[in-house]
């Protein structure tokens, strides 16, 4: 099944997109389920049935939940309808939710992980009051750090000013999503459908659209870049140049930054496992979000598919092969806060045979993660 986190501070605008968009071929036979803060006010006339347990039946086939208890316990039931079992699951979060927690405990969840595929993080953001709100609440901020796509809402009501400038700081906080404005988009497909990586695949995009890269970046190349904007006065912003593997987009609001990890030489699988095992144990707190493509030296024609939050990897997937044009190289993309940069690019260097000077090899790091120079255990 098919998983969408449809996010966006109180208000963005959340339930109107989803009650614009069910009624969408693309969305037939999904289940909806609505935070239990949030109010399922789903127009009444698409309403079919409500059942004993609470599940509303549109008149599309779609249904509509609201969580009573655990979100994964929701989830959990929504897999086992058997013949009525959807293929697609839209969560809309509360307003104040951060998708973090969330998206952690579906993946951390044995049955749950193998059921469901995150298609991806939609942050709605207020095309009116976005900035502000930006400025305001770090819940926002990170809402919009994990997304896959950004959704503005109420562009009807914004000035090319206003909008100019969120986009400024969507940009700012996450350079590698896509922002699209609702109203210029008719159906869910571009909205709610379609951020996932089979999507990207599917698209003849290879990689770069799902890990937010530049397609036509040459190989190796480092590079970062940003947004001018420093609304409120309150973003910092820090660019750093780096030599060597990956390339980074340099932005520092709360801390919040992301960058990516490259390598060409085929990685040894135990090698990555200890990698991700002492980066998840060491700094998984700090990881919003990991998404990757690993070239593996046992198997290096199929390429392994990392997903990650928080401390908690996803179950890694293999696919049948790389996507033509798309030459095999190793590809992490770290979205943390307050995640250092540098203890992260050591270790990897360590455990993908880039040793950088002054710089723990693996074998030090397996007896001591301390080893890495700039490690630090804090937060
Ligand atoms: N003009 C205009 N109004 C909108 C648009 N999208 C949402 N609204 C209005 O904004 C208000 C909030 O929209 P909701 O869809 O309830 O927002 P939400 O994100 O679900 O809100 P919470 O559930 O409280 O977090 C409602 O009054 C909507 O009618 C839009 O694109 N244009």
């Amino acid at each position: 099944m098919r998983l969408t986190l449809l996010t966006g501070f109180l208000g963005a605008g959340k339930t109107s997109l989803l009650n614009r968009l069910i009624g969408d071929p693309a969305l037939s036979g999904a289940a909806v389920v609505v935070n239990e803060f949030g109010e399922a006010a789903i127009d009444p006339l698409l309403i079919e049935a409500v059942s004993s347990d609470g599940v509303i039946s549109l008149s599309n086939g779609c249904l509509c939940c609201t969580v009573r208890g655990e979100l994964v316990d929701t989830l959990a039931d929504l897999a086992a309808r058997g013949a009525q079992t959807p293929a697609r699951v839209v969560v809309e979060t509360t307003g104040l939710a951060d998708p973090g927690p969330i998206l952690a405990a579906i993946m951390s969840h044995p049955v749950l992980a193998e059921t469901y595929s995150l298609d991806g993080v939609v942050t709605v953001v207020d095309g009116v009051h976005g900035s502000a709100t930006l400025a305001d609440h770090v819940d926002s901020r990170r809402q919009v750090a994990v997304a896959d796509r950004i959704v503005l809402s109420k562009t009807d009501l914004a000035s090319a000013e206003m909008l100019d400038t969120l986009r400024q700081a969507l940009q700012g906080l996450n350079p590698r999503a896509p922002i699209v404005d609702a109203a210029t988009i008719e159906g869910a497909e571009g909205i709610l459908v379609g951020c996932g990586l089979a999507d990207s695949l599917k698209r003849g995009e290879g990689f770069a659209a799902w890990l937010g890269e530049a397609g036509d970046r040459p190989q190796g190349a480092t590079h970062s870049h940003h947004s001018p904007d420093k609304p409120h006065g309150r973003e910092q912003h820090d660019h750093d140049h780096h030599h060597g593997h990956g390339h980074a987009h340099e932005h520092r609001h709360d801390g919040i930054r992301s960058f990516s990890l490259e390598t060409d030489r085929p990685i040894p699988f135990d090698a990555i496992s200890s990698f991700l095992e002492i980066l998840t144990e060491t700094a998984g707190r700090k990881i919003l979000r990991m998404k990757g493509v690993v070239q593996l030296a046992e198997n290096s024609g199929r390429p392994l598919v990392l997903h990650g939050v928080q401390g908690f990897l996803h179950p890694p997937a293999q696919l049948p092969g790389w996507p033509s044009g798309t030459p095999p190289q190793t590809r992490i993309v770290l979205i943390g806060q307050g995640l250092d940069e540098r203890y992260a690019r050591d270790l990897f260097s360590a455990f993908t045979g880039g040793i950088a000077p002054d710089t723990a090899d693996r074998a030090a790091i397996e007896v001591n993660p301390l080893a890495v120079p700039g490690m630090r255990f804090s937060g």
